[in-house]
């Protein structure tokens, strides 16, 4: 699904509105129908609602969705901001459609702005795509009251005060706990930085042209279950275990022999043929005995890897969990990527690695998968200044060193050396807990052995990755999961998807 900047949707609305045809106040009239949808199955017209309105075509929004929820018998205070006379022609529609149905109460001066009682819940429809400048003056007021009121917040499209494509440096922005947006998923959503002011994010359709939608170019992309069904490979009738492939992971060190098991039960689970674990020698035991699916070749250095084999017969290579950075591992490191030819997987410390001797970057095989999280990300591409800035930082590092980059998080974003970031959308805070990284870096390398393209096992398997969590925690709890929840509920996560 295309992830597209405001302009870009207001040439959709346009060409939907020229060639579909449809008058814009019947789209909006679509668009407030498709929101109400999405509230009245959430809340029962128990609810006392309080909807907030600015005077353009997210007020207007408002204004429509406050008569749909009253002809469904909520209880609707309705207020506008109305700092001058002027407003949207459908705004203006919609106000005279409201006509002996709902009173609006205007809020023209500070003495205006209402007293939320608690227990409402509040609609959010000030500014939407719309939004040109920092939140200043009464809009401020009503807004930190709205903040401050402790009240459930739903916003239409986006927050009020949020940006769409670009950082908000202000914190004069609404604070909902879901914001309800129209077809295309916004940028923003996408930005840790803007957790608060985003909430649950849904999208729902608005009946946009989809032709319209194919015309806008777009290098930002939401991974969706569709995308990564259609990508998932059939399992042949007459297949072998070689015929799944034959995956190398280099992984383990004296007492981190846990990210190495982890890894492999991951690959294993996501379906490699043959897995076979390089790992340095204290961790032989542990391997034999806790995956004894997985095929052990023991370094010859007892606590750290210091050299590698022979990995030419081998179809993907992952490299990093838990290898420390002991001065023979560095060696066995740089000169292992170079032997191997081909894109393979590094995390953790190999990318630590990576981060301290740059010259490496200049001999890896092209669309090499790198999975940093935040922190290593940064030791390989420098500090950022806000989330906008790190997706650019993230973009050119990817392009510069014709690598793919999985920078890990909440929407973990996958940039392609094209200048593409797939944003993730499967998984949940519960999956932020030591270990799972480890996971994500055995089920990539999993794919790549099955034969995935490098771009492909990247997308495929964290949106799995995800998924694994998901399921997870819908057994443990997001709280109470580990990384081996995930490991388990992999074979779970195919049967969903498929
Ligand atoms: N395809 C769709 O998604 C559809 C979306 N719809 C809804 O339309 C809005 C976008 O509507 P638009 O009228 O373009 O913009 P806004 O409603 O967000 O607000 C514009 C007005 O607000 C003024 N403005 C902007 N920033 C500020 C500010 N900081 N302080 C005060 N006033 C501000 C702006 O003034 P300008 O001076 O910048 O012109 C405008 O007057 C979208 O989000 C959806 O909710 C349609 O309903 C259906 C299709
Ligand atoms: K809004």
């Amino acid at each position: 699904m295309k992830i597209l900047p405001a302009g870009q949707i207001r040439n959709i609305d346009a060409y939907t509105i020229k060639n579909e045809p449809i008058r814009s106040i019947d789209l909006m009239e679509r668009a407030a129908k498709a929101f109400t949808r999405w509230f009245t199955t959430r809340f029962s017209p128990k609810y006392q609602v309080t909807v907030i309105c600015g005077t353009g075509n997210n007020g207007g929004d408002g204004l429509a969705v406050a008569r749909m929820l009253n002809e469904k018998n909520y209880k609707v205070s309705l207020y506008a901001i109305k700092k001058s006379a002027s407003a949207s022609d459908d705004f203006k529609i919609n106000e005279k459609r409201l006509e002996g149905l709902i009173h609006i109460n205007k809020i023209t001066s500070p003495g205006e702005v209402p007293e939320f009682s608690t227990g409402h819940i509040v609609i959010d429809a000030i500014f939407g795509s719309g939004l040109s400048r920092d939140v200043e003056g009464l809009y401020a007021d009503v807004i930190r009251a709205m903040n401050n009121s402790g009240n459930t917040i739903v916003s239409i499209d986006i927050a009020s005060g949020l940006f769409a494509d670009r950082h908000t440096f202000s914190d004069i922005v609404v604070k909902p706990e879901f914001t309800v947006s129209f077809q295309i998923p916004k940028l923003a959503f996408f930005m840790p930085e803007n957790s608060r002011y985003v909430g649950d994010w849904y999208i729902v359709d608005i009946g946009l042209m989809q032709e319209a939608i194919e015309k806008e170019a777009s290098d930002y992309f939401m991974l969706t279950d569709g995308f990564v069904k259609s990508e998932l490979k059939k399992r042949e009738k007459f297949a072998h275990k070689g015929t799944h492939g034959r995956a190398l992971v280099m992984a383990g060190s004296y007492g981190k022999m846990g990210a190495a098991v982890l890894c492999a039960k991951a690959a294993l689970r996501t379906g490699v043929g043959l897995l076979t674990m390089n790992i340095p020698r204290c961790g032989y035991n542990i391997m034999q005995s806790v995956v004894p699916e997985a095929m052990v070749l023991p370094d010859e250095g007892d606590h750290f890897l210091t050299s590698y084999g022979d990995v030419s017969k081998f179809d993907a290579l992952g490299i990093g969990p838990g290898i420390g950075q002991e001065q023979e591992t560095v060696y066995s490191l740089m000169q292992v990527v170079q032997a191997f030819g081909k894109p393979l997987v590094i995390d953790a410390d190999g990318l630590n690695i990576i981060a301290q001797h740059r010259e490496i970057l200049e001999v890896l095989p092209s669309k090499t998968i790198l999975t940093p999280h935040p922190k290593e990300f940064e030791r390989l591409a420098g500090k950022w200044s806000d989330d906008f800035e790190r997706l650019e930082k993230l973009v050119a590092f990817a392009s510069e060193n014709d690598v793919i980059v999985v920078l890990k998080g909440a929407h973990t974003s996958i940039a392609l050396p094209t200048g593409e970031v797939y944003f993730n959308s499967s998984g949940n805070p519960g999956m932020a807990s030591g270990g799972t990284g480890d996971v994500l870096t055995g089920m990539i390398t999993s794919l790549l052995a099955q034969g995935y393209l490098p771009e492909y096992a990247a997308k495929v398997g964290v949106y799995l990755h995800g998924v694994a969590g998901d399921l997870a925690a819908e057994v443990t709890g997001q709280i109470g999961m580990i990384a081996s929840d995930l490991i388990d509920f992999i074979p779970d996560a195919y049967q969903n998807i498929r």
